[in-house]
């Protein structure tokens, strides 16, 4: 039994990483359920072969009394808000005034969904945490272990913490809405506060039927580990096994920035999920560093909101 189990275990991962983390299934979802099945029959069956990284805690454990509180190693901050073409024209320029004109950006959707941070050592996660008030946010990581976009395990046995956005497809969100019709239950306004309801109650087991996903969008820390630039740090980040948004793109000037704003305020409804800006940095990690944060938000990046 032990040995079949490992071979599920293998397979299940490799199979979830092509199709939750790459969106490119290499075999068909009633074959992973299947697997899937036949390894929760011998978790059941051989309680001693669990492990707590099993793909089998998607379907989540108990219902906790409480969430703990959870001090973040770096805060997470808050981003500054750019409304229309000059107020991106002003950040470039500020940009430039500070480091120089050798300046590109990474451009990135702004997902509508939960900040969440996930904490990984020796390749397991061991912590996942809602954003709260950007230094103390609540331990969800009974909830977020459901989230098949979260790897349990890293394909290195790297220590890390990361940020995401933890969100709910459009579909998943009309499906539920639709079940909450049926039941006379009230719906949800919209996919954000449907995620943010899945994540901050107590049950895992709820959690894990909202079919919620997750983008990683940044690197809170990482050891023994020199990344060249930020772009690169996310393709980096998709390897090792998490979801990377990649409609992200590098832009050499902010010309090329704001059209990549128009082209997506005019693609927005195409997408599966919402988004209600586009995130727009330093791609360069050194002159992230040279330009540091405000009091409350990186003077390296700034969020252009799409009119609501
Ligand atoms: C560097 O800080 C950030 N980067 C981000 N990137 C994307 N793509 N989306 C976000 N919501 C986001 N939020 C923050 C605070």
């Amino acid at each position: 039994a032990e040995k079949r189990v490992e071979e599920l275990r293998a397979s299940l991962e490799e199979y979830g990483y092509h199709y939750y983390v790459l969106d490119n299934p290499i075999v068909s979802d009633a074959e992973y359920d299947q697997l899937l099945n036949e390894l929760i029959k011998l978790e059941t069956d051989f309680p001693d072969l669990v492990t707590e990284d099993s793909p089998t805690v998607r379907v989540g454990g108990q219902p906790l009394p409480f969430f703990e509180k959870v001090e973040h190693r770096t805060p997470m901050l808050s981003l500054g808000n750019a409304f229309s073409a000059d107020d991106l024209l002003d950040f470039d320029r500020r940009v430039r005034s500070l480091v120089g004109d050798e300046v590109s950006y990474s451009c990135e959707l702004k997902i509508d969904g939960l900040a969440i941070s996930l904490t990984y050592e020796n390749g397991r996660l061991v912590r996942g945490a809602t954003r709260g008030d950007g230094t103390v946010g609540e331990d969800i990581t009974e909830n977020l272990k459901t989230i098949p976009a979260i790897p349990l395990k890293l394909k290195e046995n790297l220590t890390l913490e990361v940020r995401g956005e933890a969100f709910m497809p459009k579909r998943s969100f009309d499906q539920l809405n639709e079940a909450k019709e049926q039941a006379g239950e009230e719906r949800f306004a919209n996919p954000r506060n449907a995620a943010a309801g899945s994540l901050r109650q107590l049950d895992p087991k709820l959690a894990a039927k909202r079919n919620l996903s997750m983008f990683v969008y940044a690197i809170g820390y990482i050891e023994g580990q020199e990344l060249p630039s930020h772009h690169g740090g996310l393709q980096y980040l998709q390897k090792i096994g998490f979801r990377v948004n990649q409609e992200s793109k590098k832009c050499e000037t902010i010309e090329d920035v704001i059209q990549y704003t128009e082209e997506w305020v005019a693609k927005r409804s195409d997408l599966p999920y919402e988004i209600d800006g586009i995130v727009i940095k330093v791609d360069q990690l050194d002159l992230q560093q040279e330009l540091g944060f405000t009091a409350k938000s990186p003077r390296w990046a700034i969020a252009f909101k799409f009119p609501a």
